[in-house]
């Protein structure tokens, strides 16, 4: 395992808001690897601080102590984020949402267009492409948001309860734009979720409970990994 295949390196991070009495501790020393690859569902209730925990990964908030790094990403176009309450710009339609974050970075408008409509058509939302996001159901709207990270290419997914507010029928849909988003663009995919089958779905989980960050079945391989690169001192 090469040090580039670790995307994201969150190292006994805690995140605490606000400070003395009325200081509540949202992520207590978090241990976690992102790699290429990976489909990692944080599973927790709510208030458990998985959206703090994605904020932190996606460098949005700083650690209050421990570490967050980015050692295989080259800036913040490599992360796709997908949050709570995502919505859609109104005043553009389908396809202008969905290329946006391409033209936000200088690609040229019939590029990002073309790239917007072949990531809304993976995710079997071609047909919305001219529709005005008033005009599309909740579940489609999660669909686009997919299509919009899949445009962008990033190499790692970062969704915050991307099914949480969707039937059982809908979420399914959204998770699978999402794990074709991250099959065809071979991005790590993480996301929080309250419920155990969407969790089920991806290869790997690991609970958060009132703001920690349980061992889980991939624990055991963060510690052989972390062993390994001890043992060689030098990564390889
Ligand atoms: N900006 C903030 N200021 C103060 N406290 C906050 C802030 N954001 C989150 N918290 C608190 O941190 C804890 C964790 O919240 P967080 O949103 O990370 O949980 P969650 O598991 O994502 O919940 P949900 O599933 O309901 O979104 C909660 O006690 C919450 O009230």
């Amino acid at each position: 395992m090469s040090p580039a295949d670790i995307l994201i390196d969150c190292q006994d991070a805690a995140l605490t808001f606000g400070r003395g009495p009325n200081a509540v501790v949202a992520v207590h020393g978090a241990g976690l690897r992102i790699r290429a690859g990976d489909r990692l569902a944080i599973v927790g209730r709510s208030g458990s601080g998985k959206s703090s925990l994605l904020h932190l990964l996606a460098g949005l908030e700083q650690p209050t102590s421990g570490t967050v790094t980015w050692p295989g990403l080259t800036g913040p176009r490599d992360i796709g984020l997908v949050f709570q309450g995502d919505s859609l710009i109104p005043a553009l339609d389908v396809v202008e949402n969905t290329a946006l974050p391409l033209v936000l970075t200088g690609i040229p408008d019939d590029r990002a267009r073309a790239a917007a409509l072949a990531a809304l058509a993976l995710v079997d939302a071609a047909e919305l492409a001219d529709r005005l996001p008033e005009e599309i159901s909740g579940g489609q709207a999660q669909r686009v948001t997919a299509a919009r990270v899949l445009a962008q290419a990033p190499r790692v997914i970062l969704a915050d309860e991307p099914t949480g507010r969707l039937d059982h029928a809908t979420g399914s849909r959204v998770l699978d734009a999402l794990l074709t988003a991250a099959d065809e663009t071979g991005a790590a995919l993480v996301i929080t979720t309250h419920d155990p089958t969407v969790a089920a779905r991806l290869t790997a989980r690991r609970a958060m409970r009132d703001g920690r960050l349980a061992s889980a079945d991939d624990a055991d391989t963060d510690r052989a990994d972390a062993d390994t690169a001890h043992s060689l001192g030098e990564p390889s």
